[in-house]
Order: C-alpha cells, then sequence, then structure tokens
C-alpha cells in the first residue's frame, strides 16, 4: 500500500419512498467499480460544503431539486478505494446522508439501472465495500 493516499471525500444521499424503501442505481460502464450498486451523490468539489455537494449531484444524477436544510447527516465510512484514481490509491470517506424531501420526479440520468429496495434486501446486491457498514447501519 501507499503512504498516506489521498483522502476522497464523496457524498451520498437515503432517499426513501413511502413503504420506506431506499433509492439505489447501478453504477454506469464508464465509471469505476462498475456494475455495483451505489447510493446516489458523488465526489465533493473544491469549494464546496457537504450538503451543497449532495443537492448539487442529486441535481445531476436524479433531476431533482433538494434543500440544503432537508439533509440531514446520518454515519460516514472510511475505507481504502478497492480502485486507483489517476494510478493513486485514495482512501474514501463516504458520507451518508438523509434527504427526507425533495422536489421533482426521480428520473436517474447516468445509471444502467435503478430500484428501491428495504435495507435487509440490500445483502443481496453487489455494493462497493465501503457502502456495506453503511448498509448494515440501516439495517438497525
Ligand atoms: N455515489 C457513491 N459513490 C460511492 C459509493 N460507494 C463507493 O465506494 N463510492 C465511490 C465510488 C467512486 O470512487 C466515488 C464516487 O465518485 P464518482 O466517480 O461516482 O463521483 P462523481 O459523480 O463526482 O463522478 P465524476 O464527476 O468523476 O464523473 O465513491 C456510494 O454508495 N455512492
Amino acid at each position: 500500500m501507499e503512504k498516506n493516499p489521498t483522502s476522497l471525500w464523496v457524498v451520498a444521499a437515503v432517499m426513501r419512498d413511502d413503504k420506506g424503501r431506499v433509492f439505489l442505481q447501478k453504477r454506469p460502464e464508464n465509471k469505476n467499480l462498475a456494475g455495483l450498486w451505489e447510493f446516489p451523490g458523488g465526489k465533493i468539489d473544491a469549494g464546496e460544503t457537504p450538503e451543497i455537494a449532495l443537492a448539487r449531484e442529486l441535481y445531476e444524477e436524479l433531476s431533482i431539486h433538494v434543500r440544503v436544510e432537508d439533509i440531514a447527516p446520518i454515519t460516514f465510512a472510511s475505507e481504502i478505494l478497492p480502485v486507483k484514481i489517476a494510478g493513486k490509491a485514495k482512501h474514501l470517506i463516504l458520507l451518508l446522508f438523509d434527504v427526507h424531501k425533495w422536489n421533482g420526479e426521480v428520473i436517474a440520468t447516468e445509471s444502467l439501472e435503478t430500484g428501491w429496495f428495504f435495507p435487509h434486501e440490500m445483502d443481496e446486491l453487489k455494493m462497493p465495500p465501503a457502502d456495506i457498514p453503511l448498509v448494515k447501519f440501516l439495517q438497525k
């Protein structure tokens, strides 16, 4: 392992439907960890707060509008990313937020497939390593 891999700060959302199922999407072929199920979200850009980054990602990926005040922290994961980015090892800090309210219909623009799942159903899905403790947390 490389010494001191740079941290990669990523935000992700737990969005539930009226039955309590959580929205997940499959990562597209052109991204790392392609084909794995993930919570919607992405990298925090320079100058963004985590909440602003998440609102931006949810608009880009799902065409929905989210207000910063409707975003609340749940938990986080801290794991070595299982792939290198531009040849470099990265340590992923994945911040998971509850998004309890949004405006607009969820229309996934980038993912291969989407679905709404109860947390106990997520054990059957292939997800990135950092998501495993997050799923366990949601299953409590
Ligand atoms: N969105 C999201 N990313 C995750 C999850 N689990 C996990 O390991 N990741 C990793 C995969 C990626 O290496 C990184 C997110 O980066 P990304 O490439 O999807 O972010 P982005 O949308 O900003 O992408 P781009 O601008 O580079 O196209 O975090 C998850 O549940 N949701």
